[in-house]
């Protein structure tokens, strides 16, 4: 959910159209807030530093200034909060919830170590004890998820189709429109209406450009990271029926592996399944820059567990397609959202954000910043194990950087994006920052930062103030508490790097020893799983 502002008016209005849609979306599933605070006057407003009216925003949402008015009012600025501070110590007098179960699950059920299940059980998390039922707050969140995917008809990013399409399975019931019953990612092979052969062998051949500017460009962007002409190149049938997700800037749907080319189906006689990213291209140089960007990123961030694995790209007709891996259990904001609790185990969150740091580490080495992370660009590999790999995804607002150069471009997402990034002058570390709003979150289940709306959202993200309200924090360790405020460092020169904050004794505690080696290793670009293992050719030679 990328957005481009910058690039031209029309880029301008699709923003603020997903905006809205997005704006729709932080306000329903599963995100929750604390119940019906009233609203603290300090929490309004109170930005120092100019708000550039060109941030490529997400979304914003009223639900959240009005019910976590109060975080305005509460901790200092930039606090790093010690782990010697109890939870209680965040309580701003909050409503204390009315049942008080252990330990939240990632998906539901009594063991927060159980598996599965996201598939298989329906919605996630399905009647799974809550730590205390919280009403209000994660209702009205709950229901402005709803809203937003029923009514993201027309380009949001989850649930934007309606009927029967896989994103209207996957939203449009709200918490119950989990991945459930296996029908995400949907069967191409039960599903073969409107169907495209994409390409019918040697696409090279097939690019089209749409001008005489792109067509360099998009020429590119195909060629320079696939086949020359003279090899064959795997034929895929896209499912544009199948949609499993609508960025500002195309739509995602499902493509497997066609067998009129003679390319093989899996063990089981199922054609291999892929996202297809579709994106319409444009005679607007920036465009294809960012384009060719985000395919370079993705080419050279390959074989590194947590990112998607990209096998292939190529033009037809003037439209791009992306093929990458397909991450079937879906995204991580999907996932909290149909959570009744509000946040997963400290275990799932460790084991989660090892993996974040691993990939987030790994792009760092490379001189690469991410600039938009989020949970919705999180998705988990499997559709019936949530404790499968996490994969990175949307590389469209990254860019490479240069070492002890600040990068200036106002570009995230609201909720997400750093302080610095507002100020516009930054570095990688703002990747550490939203790394930080994102285990806040699953913690919790609630954004440290919040507004009415996005101004008010970038201000308290300025004035950097944020809680661990009791209510919500109530059963997370302090030595939790502390690894969000490491990364939450207001201050660059204290915010841990992603490679320290590996070492932080929070993951030693609660991850599994030889997972979080594995991440470490993969920081460093040490993958058990080599380039190509599994792979096509194709893929390989990307
Ligand atoms: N490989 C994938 N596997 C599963 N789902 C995916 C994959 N790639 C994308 N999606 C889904 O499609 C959505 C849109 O994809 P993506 O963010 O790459 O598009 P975009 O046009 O860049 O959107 P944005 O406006 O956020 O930039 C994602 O949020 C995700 O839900």
């Amino acid at each position: 959910m990328s957005h481009f502002s910058e690039w031209n008016n029309s880029a301008d209005r699709q923003r603020e159209h997903h905006q809205q849609q997005h704006h729709q979306s932080h306000m329903a599933a599963g995100v929750h807030y604390p119940q019906q605070q009233p609203y603290h006057p300090n929490s309004a407003p109170m930005s120092t530093a100019p708000m550039s009216g060109d941030m490529q925003v997400m979304s914003s949402s009223h639900q959240y200034s009005q019910q976590r008015g109060v975080v305005g009012g509460g901790a200092p600025q930039s606090a790093h909060y010690p782990p010697s501070n109890s939870p209680a110590h965040y309580n701003n007098g909050q409503q204390q919830p009315t049942a008080h179960p252990q330990a939240s699950v990632p998906c539901g059920g009594a063991d927060q170590h159980q598996r599965g299940g996201y598939a298989n059980g329906g919605a996630v998390g399905g009647g799974g004890g809550m730590n205390g039922h919280r009403s209000s707050g994660r209702e009205q969140y709950d229901d402005e998820q709803r809203r937003r995917r029923s009514r993201s008809s027309n380009g949001n990013r989850v649930g934007q189709t309606t009927g029967s399409s896989p994103a209207g399975r996957r939203g449009g019931g709200g918490g119950g429109g989990g991945l459930s019953n296996g029908d995400y990612p949907p069967n191409p092979d039960q599903q073969q209406a409107n169907q495209f052969h994409y390409p019918a062998g040697g696409v090279a051949n097939n690019v089209t450009p749409p001008s005489t500017d792109a067509a360099s460009s998009g020429g590119n962007l195909a060629q320079s990271s696939t086949l020359d002409a003279t090899q064959r190149r795997p034929a895929y049938l896209l499912h544009r029926d199948l949609v499993i997700g609508k960025g500002s800037y195309g739509q995602v749907c499902i493509a497997s592996r066609g067998e009129a080319e003679g390319h093989h189906s899996n063990k089981s006689g199922k054609r291999k399944k892929f996202a297809c990213k579709c994106v319409m291209l444009r005679n607007d140089p920036k465009y294809i820059a960012k384009l060719q960007e985000e395919v370079n990123v993705l080419r050279e961030l390959r074989g590194h567990d947590n990112v998607i694995r990209l096998f292939d790209v190529f033009c037809v007709d003037n439209e791009l397609f992306i093929i990458t891996e397909l991450g079937r259990g879906g995204d991580l904001f999907h996932l909290l959202t149909t959570h009744p609790k509000h946040g997963v185990t400290e275990a799932y969150a460790a084991k989660t954000v090892a993996e974040m740091l691993s990939a987030v580490s790994f792009l760092h080495s490379r001189h690469i910043c991410h600039r938009d992370l989020k949970l919705e660009n999180w998705v988990l590999e499997s559709g019936k194990d949530v404790w499968s790999p996490l994969k990175l995804i949307d590389f469209g607002l990254s860019t490479h950087y240069t070492p002890g150069h600040r990068l200036s471009r106002v570009v995230g997402s609201s909720y997400y994006v750093a302080p610095e990034v507002l100020k516009k002058s930054y570095t990688e570390a703002c990747d550490l920052w939203s790394l930080g709003v994102i285990v806040y979150m699953l913690l919790s289940g609630a954004p440290p930062f919040y507004g009415r709306n996005d101004e008010a959202i970038k201000a308290s993200i300025v004035q950097g103030a944020y809680t661990f309200p009791h209510e919500l924090f109530r059963d997370v360790s302090d030595d939790a508490m502390a690894f969000v405020s490491c990364l939450l460092s207001y201050s660059i020169e204290y915010r841990y790097t992603a490679e320290q904050a590996l070492t932080h004794p929070w993951l030693k505690v609660n991850c599994d020893p030889d997972q979080l080696q594995h991440c470490k290793d993969g920081a460093r670009g040490v993958s058990s799983i080599s380039d190509g293992v599994g792979l096509d050719v194709n893929a390989m030679q990307m």
